[in-house]
């Protein structure tokens, strides 16, 4: 299926089957803001609890907070947003239409990227199996002329970029000829910066008010909070305070369903470490969140890193994980070496020390911080468009599965009574009534079994318990996995261990290597 086709589905799927909807649909909608269904949101719980319980309940040295979406305004003064936080705008005279600059260049680079593809997809069919990619790469003059055209425009929009140098991004663009990709038309404003906080009022009259900010990450929380944390809980470096919680962008280019929301939620974990030893815990938080990602099955291949060269003010070191979305590789989770940026900037702007007095070697200091950061619903869209496939079965028809991870999956189990009489709905029921103690589970009798199996697989749902008039007279039911199709006769009084099995947390972490 081609990516487009697929993301389409996935978009179409997560509405069908109660997962996200756009927020406000009846008044046609708002734009990058969505609202998780009954599916979705128990989804979102499942990847959150999964995160939290990785990050704080496993680590004995990180400890959660929740702190407030509002903060004082001198905090995002600190912290760089105010003077930083922009992104550079470009409106198009005749469409009306607004872009990010540096994605209109970088899209222009991603149509040179595809006709290289195209001329190694051409190679390849023609030299077949002696076909050698990498010294067709590096030895064809085209691809050569392509790489490098790539490489010079990168190379000046970043520079630019650095520089502030907004008048020679948009003379880039009339260089390049780039149009705009709706109207066609090349008749761009100048290149303006625009602060992506979003600003409120606290305060009931208008002279009073002061001027807030809607969090644009929850990082700021974890910082202003950090001798807090470290003396009520005694905490000796290296520890780390981990949150999740809602941010705010107002992303200039929207789109891509909830890959680049307006309104999303983070994961973040900041861990304080002693100056110099950033190196060290950089490889080590790479190493263990990749891990992290990759108990849940999704595929290796499906994550790479992307270390940066271009670095923001704060950091000496990042990485994105990137994930292979229905839409290409794109970052997942960053993990930043923060140095003792933001501490420093809050000791300067509060006037309040900072410091941690380390009692093995009786000095003070300000830490360094390690942070690693992830969007959940990002998290969200990952699981759900891997997990959706369209699969043929032997019948010559198809049937399309939501091959959750089960630790994840919404509900565990449906209950399905084969027919709605004699007796076999109210034994359904009590199975219900015992095992929901311990898992989400549903009910359904409507329509045949092979419908209700179907419409369970397409919800996801791992396991499909049925009650026959066998369960009459042996108590023992048929219980169906989701991704094997597989059938087993088994007592009611096994099911609990049964489905415990594979759904339990502590199974899928300890993949973690
Ligand atoms: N607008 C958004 N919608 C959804 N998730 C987001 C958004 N912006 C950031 N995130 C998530 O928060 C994580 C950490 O935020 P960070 O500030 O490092 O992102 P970023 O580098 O600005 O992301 P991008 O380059 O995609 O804009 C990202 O890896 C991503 O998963």
């Amino acid at each position: 299926m081609a990516n487009d086709d697929k993301f389409k589905k996935v978009i179409a799927h997560a509405k069908e089957y109660g997962y996200v909807f756009q927020s406000s649909e009846i008044y046609d909608g708002l734009s990058a803001v969505y609202d998780y269904a009954q599916n979705g949101t128990l989804l979102k719980n499942n990847i959150r609890e999964y995160w939290w319980k990785a990050m704080v309940q496993m680590h004995d040295n990180i400890v959660g907070i929740d702190s407030a979406i509002f903060m004082h305004p001198t905090t995002w003064k600190a912290s760089g947003h105010v003077d930083a936080f922009n992104d550079p705008l470009i409106d198009n005279k005749d469409s009306k239409k607004r872009y990010r600059a540096d994605v209109l260049v970088e899209d222009y680079c991603a149509k040179i990227e595809a006709k290289i593809n195209k001329e190694i997809n051409k190679a390849a069919k023609r030299f077949g199996d002696a076909f050698n990619e990498a010294e067709f790469v590096s030895t064809n003059p085209r691809v050569l002329g392509y790489k490098e055209k790539i490489e010079t425009i990168l190379k000046r929009l970043g520079k630019s970029l650095e520089n502030e140098d907004l008048a020679d991004v948009k003379a880039l663009i009339e260089e390049l000829e780039i149009a705009d990709p709706l109207s066609g038309s090349k008749n761009w404003t100048d290149v303006k910066q625009f602060n992506l906080m979003f600003g409120t009022k606290l305060g009931a009259s208008a002279e009073h008010a002061t001027d807030l900010y809607l969090r644009p990450e929850t990082a700021q929380g974890i910082f202003v909070n950090f001798l807090n944390v470290q003396k009520t809980g005694r905490m000796k470096i290296p520890f780390g305070i981990a949150q999740t919680g809602k941010a705010f962008r107002n992303e200039i280019v929207a789109r891509q369903f909830i890959f680049r929301m307006r309104e999303f939620e983070q994961m973040e974990m900041q861990y304080f470490i002693k100056p110099g030893t950033q190196k060290e815990w950089f490889d080590y938080w790479k190493k263990t969140r990749l891990s992290w990602h990759q108990s849940l099955g999704l595929g290796e291949k499906n994550y790479r890193f992307h270390d940066h060269e271009k670095l923001a003010h704060y950091a000496d070191a990042a990485s994105d994980i990137e994930f292979n979305f229905p839409f290409g590789f794109k970052e997942l989770e960053g993990i930043h070496s923060r140095t003792d940026f933001d501490l420093k900037q809050h000791e300067e702007y509060s006037g309040k020390k900072m410091q941690y007095f380390d009692p093995e070697d009786n000095t003070s200091y300000t830490p360094y911080v390690l942070e690693t950061s992830i969007g959940l619903d990002r998290m969200f869209l990952a699981v759900f468009s891997n997990s959706l496939q369209e699969e043929a079965l032997d019948n010559g028809t198809t049937r399309t599965v939501l091959r959750l991870p089960a630790v994840l999956a919404p509900t565990k189990a449906a209950v399905l009574p084969l027919v709605k009489k004699d007796g076999l709905p109210e034994i359904a029921k009590q199975i219900v009534e015992s095992l929901k103690w311990d898992f989400n589970v549903a009910y359904d009798e409507k329509d045949a079994v092979g419908r209700r199996y179907r419409r369970q697989d397409a919800v996801g749902t791992p396991f499909c318990i049925t009650v026959d008039h066998d369960t009459l007279e042996d108590n023992t039911v048929t219980i169906r996995h989701r991704d094997s199709m597989e059938q087993k006769r088994v007592s009611i009084e096994d099911l609990k261990d049964l489905i415990k099995a594979e759904v339990n947390m502590k199974h899928w972490l300890k993949r973690m290597n």
